[in-house]
């Protein structure tokens, strides 16, 4: 379980409070308005953002504080952290080894988690050789790669058109589903919510509340909400 306990982010004026908890396995959208801090909470969650107040847990364990390489974490962001120069196989082979230096079994791994992406035989291609969506591929690849048992995702599909954007969002889910990875997905898109997430988490007016329902929520929506939906 993903536990935060009276937590409190502060950046300049800006403060934002979360108590909530989300169980294994939960696939959760993050929703609110522009600007109301969802970025700054998965940051928090990740060891991006420090946190004034309160605590983070994972699994019973405090990780308030420690690195974010040293948390169980995999994290997807909007521009795919994708190295230009790299070939599409050391990409996705850095979520295993910065030096690049892997044995015959970690290549073995790196061409199964390109594979698991659909990138089958595209491993010695850069970004710039590939489509929008083979790139958003390439760094799905390093998180299936990762086996981290909690993922973020912030925007991560967006500059993909909408047909895609489902596809990939439907691979997200089943790879969660497969490894049982729990999902935090920040999201602008509320079909993205209904997509793949049965729970949602509201940040607005300075607080992260929820999970709620999904559906739940969105067919009765408090005022915060009903706002920024329109
Ligand atoms: N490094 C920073 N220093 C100070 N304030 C920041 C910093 N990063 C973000 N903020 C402020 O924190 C608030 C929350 O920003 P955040 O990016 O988390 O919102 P968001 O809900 O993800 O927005 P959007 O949907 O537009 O991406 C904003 O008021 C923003 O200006």
């Amino acid at each position: 379980m993903l536990r935060l306990e009276d937590v409190t982010i502060l950046q300049d004026d800006f403060s934002l409070r979360a108590g909530l908890e989300v169980a294994r396995g939960a696939r959760v959208a993050v929703i609110g308005p522009s600007g109301a801090g969802k970025s700054t909470l998965l940051g928090a969650v990740a060891g991006f953002v420090p946190v004034a107040q309160g605590r983070i847990l994972w699994a019973g364990a405090e990780m308030t504080g420690q690195s974010p390489a040293m948390r169980p974490i995999s994290v997807l962001f909007q521009d795919n952290n994708l190295f230009p120069h790299l070939s599409a196989f050391d990409n996705v082979a850095l979520g295993l080894r910065p030096s690049l230096r892997l044995g015959v079994a970690e290549r073995a791994q790196v061409a199964a988690a390109l594979a698991r992406v659909g990138l089958e035989g595209l491993g010695t291609r850069r970004p710039a050789q590939l489509s929008g969506g083979q790139q958003s591929r390439v760094a799905l690849a390093r998180v299936v790669l990762q086996g981290k048992p909690l993922v973020l995702l912030d925007e991560p599909f967006s500059a993909l058109g909408p047909a895609l954007k489902v596809e990939m969002l439907h691979l997200v889910a089943e790879i969660c589903r497969e490894t049982g990875a729990t999902l935090l997905m920040v999201t602008h898109d509320i079909a993205d919510a209904r997509a793949i997430a049965d729970q949602t988490i509201l940040v607005a007016d300075g607080v992260a509340e929820g999970p709620f329902e999904t559906a739940q929520l969105l067919a009765n929506p408090p005022e915060a909400l009903r706002a920024y939906l329109g």
